[in-house]
């Protein structure tokens, strides 16, 4: 059941001036978000998906098509209906936007303070979502007196004391060193799991996605181009935005000029072959080589692990007669993919 369904959405900018065009951030987009997953939304800079975010937390109205929210649809809802939905949803920024006047347990507690929860239940919310991100003994500090990682889990116990089901993150770990990046991610998947929070997780790095998404949408010029599990967009990424992406961090065919280098050092035949999850495995190929009297050396590529389930593509640089190699190449199943590269 998809607790965010967007079905033909588009958002339009009126022209900044006369004599330019209106601009089109988010175009017809139709997707469904369904309840307990972590979605990535990921696409270069300008894509559109700090628009699509604005317009699954009504903070912007859309130009056309509808949004809806735990099954109501909001999009022309009026402003006092949109401020209850709104409390069903928390946000973080790459910024982490905390006030810096406030202590870190004044951050927490704001939100509940808006809400018109009484101070004795505030209190007890707030030491709760403290201890959860792990800065109970910051609660008397100051966001300035902080780490980014830290500013960022106080921003996840704000974003979390009111009890929103939806979670978005807007580039929630863009502005952190790779260390941090990965324990903020943990304690983002802590959240999915032990609430239940459906997480909107919006990127451009496909590390982030590759790491606790299940499921990614990628956006290019305003329209979602593909969509999926992130092991099948992985795995077999459709567009070539989409492999651009994936190519960051999936090592698969190599490139021209990686494969100039290969071709001086591997004068011979190149192939690649590509393994998916539960399909045959890589003995049995190596197997196949060997009886047909055809050496192999891996020269580039790996093997991938997404979400427990494994995926390959492994370049060989092959030895042997060129009759053997075709009968050898002949022989892998044909579930496979194999390409010569060269
Ligand atoms: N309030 C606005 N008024 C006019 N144009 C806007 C507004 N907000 C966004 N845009 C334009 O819409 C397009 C999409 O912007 P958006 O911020 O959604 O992209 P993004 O994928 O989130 O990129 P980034 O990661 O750089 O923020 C851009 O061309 C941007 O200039």
């Amino acid at each position: 059941m998809p607790i965010v369904r967007l079905s033909a959405v588009s958002k339009t900018y009126p022209a900044p001036r006369r004599t330019s065009r209106p601009l089109t951030a988010v175009d017809n987009v139709t997707l469904d978000i369904d309840a307990g997953d972590i979605f990535g939304i990921i696409g270069y800079s300008g894509a559109g998906k700090s628009t699509l975010v604005r317009l699954i937390n009504a903070l912007e109205p859309v130009s056309a098509g509808t949004v809806e929210v735990a099954g109501t649809v909001i999009s022309g809802m009026r402003e006092r209906e949109l401020r209850q939905v709104r409390l069903g949803i928390g946000m973080i920024f790459q910024q982490f936007n905390l006030f810096n006047s406030r202590t870190v347990a004044g951050n927490v507690d704001y939100p509940l303070q808006v809400a018109g929860v009484p101070a004795a239940e505030r209190k007890v919310r707030v030491a709760e979502m403290l201890e959860f991100v792990g800065l109970a003994d910051k609660a008397s500090s100051y966001p300035d007196q902080l780490s980014g990682g830290q500013k960022q889990r106080v921003g996840i116990a704000r974003a979390l004391a009111t009890s929103p089901r939806i979670l978005l993150a807007d580039e929630a770990t863009s502005a952190l060193d790779p260390e941090t990046t990965l324990e903020v991610l943990a304690l983002l998947k802590r959240v999915n799991e032990e609430f239940g929070i459906t997480i909107v997780l919006i990127t451009h790095e496909m590390e982030v996605i590759k790491s606790i998404a299940h499921r990614v949408a990628v956006m290019d010029s305003g329209r979602v181009i593909e969509q999926g599990t992130v092991f099948d967009v992985f795995s077999n990424p459709q567009t070539d935005a989409a492999k651009r992406f994936v190519s960051t961090v999936v090592k698969a065919v190599p490139e021209a000029h990686e494969l100039a280098v290969l071709r001086q050092r591997h004068p011979g035949r190149i192939v690649t072959i590509s393994f998916a999850d539960g399909g045959v495995s890589q003995s049995a190929v190596f197997l196949g080589f060997a009886q047909h009297g055809v050496t192999f050396e891996l020269v580039y590529g790996g093997v991938n692990d997404i979400q427990g389930r494994t995926f390959g593509h492994l370049t060989l640089a092959l030895g042997g007669d060129d009759a053997a190699i075709d009968r050898a190449l002949a022989s892998v199943d044909s579930s496979l993919t194999v390409t010569e590269v060269a």
